[in-house]
């Protein structure tokens, strides 16, 4: 917080500001740290008084600020994040509320209403706002806010890139690559062992396949990097040695750099005539204007899909994979599913898109599996003016905290709301906006066609090569924001 506030001091150039600075730099750092006190005690008083009058004026939703400064971050960030929208909720009886989040007065709005709300008043109502993570992480200016690259037509490099994810592009582009990356994974990691731990073993595939997908490298790189930086993001955003945030902003500079590398690597080629492969050359190789799209646009570019793609996968993998092994109907009936796909193709090429399509009802467990282990839980918004939401009032530049899991286990929407049952998923629909793991409206995710290809390819290999039942059925989670399996989830296997 000292550092944040120094650093505020520092970038500020007001006669006020260049005093304390002159001031500060004459301390000795006894003076130094009472003198940072005191500027914390009444930058806190202030924003009390700020506060009293914000809340005085407006017809804002119940709620409550918290501490001064650091308002209810810590209970967002570090309690498990059911509970804490549960106790709001309870407290306030409402899916509207609001709060303090990392510094920012923030309305949290969740349910269907809100979900169709945020959806449908991007860029009128609402705009995209990054945590400071991210900002530092993903190279976003403070007050850019990423736009979607085809609405803007800026660049070129991203809208190639997501246009591969679609499913024609997901077929004839990764199927290739999935099927081989696939393969050697089994060979490796599954065949002839008699007990695994998933989880690690389905990050390895998934850092195996991005890298190769976005990278072209054949030898998976960055598996702590990858990791830290992406659990960094739900942390408190102050850069002390050791610090999960210093972890992640370290690992966010390394994966950069090397990934700028290996662009340079591609475009030297590429000027000396040589060709050269893969998605990152055809993103390298697309000019802009006469000139090659800047490095630094790609690598941000290919960051955020990397940490997008890893993890997430990884997590709905292994907890499908753990469920399935818990569940003998449900095994039977994907079992069902895949034998006739599996007569058809054989079970060691990738499936196509219209095979994939047909595996609904596995497609029914992933959803399922992604209402009780979600990896998205919300996204931020920015009120781009004084919003009326419910007859409460969100003021202009308030921050508002998207829940998208806040009634994923709430009966009135999801009966038995703790059992796993992915027949909700199938035929029926639950009603429209009540669950939205890939978000809704202009800036969903653009990687749901691509989550369902690997998820589903993948249980097509596994399902074909192997029974499996979990030996730890009750093994506890870990993480507040992001269900991560605490011991890795270890299954007894038999081959088939
Ligand atoms: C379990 C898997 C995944 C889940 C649950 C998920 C969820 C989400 C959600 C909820 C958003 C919207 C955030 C918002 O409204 O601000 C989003 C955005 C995004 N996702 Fe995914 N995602 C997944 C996998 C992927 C994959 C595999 C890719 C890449 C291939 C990807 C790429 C992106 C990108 C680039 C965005 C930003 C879109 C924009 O800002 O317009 N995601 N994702």
């Amino acid at each position: 917080m000292f550092s944040d506030l120094w650093a505020s001091i520092k970038s500020t150039s007001t006669p006020v500001s260049s005093m304390l600075r002159t001031l500060y730099l004459e301390m000795d750092p006894s003076m130094q740290a009472l003198f940072l006190t005191l500027i914390t005690l009444i930058a806190s008083l202030y924003v009390l008084c700020k506060r009293k009058t914000l809340v005085g004026t407006k017809a804002l939703p119940p709620g409550t600020f918290g501490w001064p400064l650091v308002g209810e971050t810590f209970q967002f960030l570090f309690n498990n994040v059911d509970h804490f929208l549960q106790v709001r909720h309870k407290k306030y009886s409402s899916e509207t509320f609001y709060t303090n989040i990392m510094g920012e007065p923030t309305v949290v709005l969740c349910g269907p209403g809100a979900n169709k709300f945020v959806s449908t008043n991007e860029s009128k109502l609402v705009k995209v706002w990054y945590m400071k993570t991210q900002r530092r992480f993903f190279d976003i200016p403070e007050h850019t806010h990423a736009a979607k690259p085809k609405q803007q037509g800026v660049s070129s490099a991203p809208v190639k890139i997501l246009g591969i994810l679609k499913p024609e592009g997901l077929s004839s582009y990764m199927g290739s690559k999935i099927g081989s990356i696939m393969h050697q994974h089994f060979m490796s990691h599954w065949e002839g062992k008699t007990e695994v731990k998933v989880y690690p073993l389905v990050k390895a595939f998934s850092l195996r396949l991005v890298c190769q997908f976005y990278l072209d490298l054949d030898q998976p790189k960055f598996a702590t990097e990858l990791e830290s930086m992406y659990f960094g993001i739900y942390s408190v955003p102050v850069n002390f040695p050791g610090s999960t945030y210093s972890r992640a902003l370290k690992a966010a500079a390394a994966i950069r750099k090397e990934i700028q590398f290996i662009i340079k690597e591609k475009i030297d080629a590429l000027k000396k005539g040589q060709v050269v492969d893969g998605l990152l050359a055809h993103v390298v190789g697309a000019e802009q204007g006469g000139k090659y799209v800047p490095r630094l646009e790609i690598s941000n570019v290919i960051m955020g899909l990397m940490n997008s793609t890893h993890i997430p996968i990884a997590i709905t993998l292994a907890f499908m994979i753990k469920n399935i092994g818990q569940r003998p109907d449900i095994y039977h009936k994907i079992i069902s599913e895949h034998a006739d796909i599996t007569k058809s193709k054989g079970s060691s090429t990738a499936l196509d898109w219209d095979s994939i399509l047909k595996l609904k009802y596995t497609w029914a467990v992933a959803q399922e599996t992604m209402r009780l282990y979600p990896t998205a839980p919300g996204a931020f918004r920015e009120a781009i003016t004084d919003i009326t939401y419910e007859g409460f009032t969100i003021p202009k530049g308030w921050k508002i905290y998207w829940s998208l899991i806040g009634i994923n286990k709430n009966p009135n929407y999801f009966p038995e709301p703790e059992s796993f049952d992915p027949s909700r998923f199938e035929g029926h629909f639950h009603a429209p906006y009540t669950w939205i793991p890939f978000g809704a409206g202009p800036r969903s995710c653009p990687g749901k066609d691509c989550t369902r290809f690997v998820i589903i390819n993948f249980i097509h290999i596994l399902i074909t090569k192997f029974k499996w039942e979990a030996i730890f059925p009750d093994e506890k989670i870990s993480g507040s924001l992001v269900p991560v399996p605490a011991e890795g989830i270890s299954i007894r296997l038999h081959h088939l």
